[in-house]
């Protein structure tokens, strides 16, 4: 009983100190005491504990959203869906796909070349004040990695970069390209963005084989050339420059290189840009891994920049004396202005200025109907790495183009069509446009045929009849000479 008495004194002399403690004790010194001892319990079970653990926080410095982190959260997103019991969800606009996350606090266990490790995800209230001048991030997250002492070395350069690869892959899989344009505000966000979901391949591209062959090689030498531009001391990008008449498949072209490759696309608008300053914010914003392309560049601006505005000068001068053409060239040179200030040599330098060293793996594609249009400066050798001439439908596009759409690879009337296609220069556009069934007449294979067949006969049929028709001119007019000529011949 006397035990009894003494334990009870002591428990309530404890619970006085304890109240004392938690109500009498000022806040700050009794943060710092739960710290250090929770600090030095931490360390003295660390001491004896074999197990190690690593943590990935979500943000290596104010801006910089950690890679490793990502990765892990796409790996561990697909363990959490088939092992944890609580799981975070998060929709993804993107990939218009769910994704699961560990849930706070919560635990699994992944198992690699035999051996366990567990992953733990932890969320905590940042201790960043509410008001700053820069963004904050309300939640400190992390993913902590915890394995046997024994195992460090294997983890350390098996595992660890086994789960980065993974994860990795995963984004990539789960990734949905891009089709960026700019905004004509052009203001923040200076991109809009949509999912590009082109079908084009390359098999369906009616060109040449060896051309095709040739952009398929240069393709793939490029996307894995990033040594090679290290070594010569080039940014890792390349310049296409496609040209050639109105549906000749220029802008499919590119929709195939993005699909081959599994790069975004930027479509930059040119006339939207404002000024060359514009220009170099854009080519900052876009990422690696894409291709910027600015179509009928020969119509975006006037790209022959000073040296039309110089002629455009003289003009005015010189017709000063005629006031209505000076009003209609000083009105050209206004509405130029108000629509973009970009320069030719703002163009060339986001092509190949030091800025355009600023992302890596990009490739440039420039398209144009007109390649005489275009200044020099942006053609000349060495500006833009490839030049590709997409050109008339010939047979071998046409081949390409029957297989496509009418599934047919050898047909009587491709003779015909062969003999056709050499003499009349008609566009791939024109020829994928007579293939397609569109209306119950033309449902086989057969009809479609024809229709092409008499569409081509057609500008044959029309320049038979003109030659025909100049020569029976010419006749005329040579009878009526001869008549005229024996008439004066008579009365002298
Ligand atoms: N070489 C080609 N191979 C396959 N399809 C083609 C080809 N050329 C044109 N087409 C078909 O014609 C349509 C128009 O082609 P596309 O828009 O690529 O031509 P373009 O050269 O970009 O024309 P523009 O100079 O007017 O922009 C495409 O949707 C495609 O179906
Ligand atoms: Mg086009």
């Amino acid at each position: 009983m006397d035990k009894f008495s003494e334990y009870s004194s002591w428990l309530a002399a404890l619970m006085f100190c304890w109240t004392l403690y938690r109500h009498y004790l000022p806040s700050k010194i009794r943060e710092s005491i739960e710290y250090f001892s929770s600090r030095f319990t931490h360390k003295f079970a660390n001491y004896f504990s074999p197990y190690l653990d690593i943590t990935f926080n979500e943000y290596t410095g104010r801006f910089t959203r950690s890679e490793a982190y990502t990765a892990i959260q796409n790996y561990l997103s697909d363990k959490s869906s088939a092992k944890a019991k609580s799981m975070n969800a998060d929709y993804i606009q993107d990939s218009k796909s769910l994704l699961l996350k560990l849930g706070d606090n919560e635990e699994i266990m992944d198992v690699y070349d035999g051996i366990q490790v567990w992953w733990s995800f932890k969320k905590e209230e940042s201790s960043q004040p509410s008001f700053s001048f820069f963004p904050t991030t309300p939640e400190k997250r992390s993913y902590t990695l915890v394995f046997h002492g024994k195992y460090r070395k294997l983890i350390l350069d098996k595992y660890l970069p086994y789960v980065l690869e993974e994860g990795e892959s995963i984004a990539v899989q789960k990734r949905r390209r891009k089709l960026f344009t700019n905004n004509a505000s052009g203001e923040e966000g200076m991109w809009d963005h949509i999912e590009f979901k082109h079908p084009a391949r390359f098999e369906m591209l009616a060109m040449e084989e060896s051309k095709k062959q040739m952009i398929l090689d240069d393709l793939q030498w490029f996307k894995s050339a990033e040594k090679y531009y290290a070594q010569i001391g080039k940014p890792w990008k390349r310049g296409y420059l496609l040209y050639g008449p109105p549906g000749t498949g220029k802008s499919t072209l590119v929709a195939a290189m993005a699909n081959l490759l599994d790069y975004d696309i930027y479509d930059l608008e040119l006339t939207a840009v404002k000024d060359n300053n514009q220009l170099r914010r854009l080519l900052i914003e876009t990422t690696c891994k894409s291709i910027i392309l600015i179509e009928d560049i020969d119509c975006s601006l006037d790209l022959t920049g000073q040296r039309n505005k110089k002629k455009a000068r003289d003009e005015e001068n010189n017709d000063e004396k005629d006031p209505l053409k000076s009003k209609l060239v000083k009105d050209k040179v206004e509405s130029e202005k108000k629509g973009s200030d970009v320069t030719l040599s703002g163009l060339l330098n986001f092509i190949d200025g030091i800025w355009s060293a600023c992302g890596e793996e990009r490739i440039i594609v420039f398209t144009t109907n007109y390649m005489d249009k275009l200044d020099p400066a942006l053609v000349r050798p060495g500006r833009m790495d490839v030049h590709i001439e997409l050109s008339y439908c010939r047979y071998d596009a046409f081949k390409v183009l029957a297989k496509n759409y009418l599934k047919l690879e050898s047909h009587s009337l491709f003779q015909p069509i062969e003999r056709l296609l050499k003499e009349t220069n008609i566009t791939p556009a024109s020829v994928a446009e007579n293939l397609m069934p569109r209306s119950l007449k033309t449902t086989t294979v057969e009809a479609c045929l024809r229709n092409l067949v008499v569409l081509l006969e057609k500008p044959n049929q029309e320049n038979k009849l003109k030659s025909e028709q100049e020569t029976m001119l010419d006749s005329g007019v040579k009878s009526t000479v001869t008549s005229e000529e024996s008439s004066k011949e008579e009365t002298s």
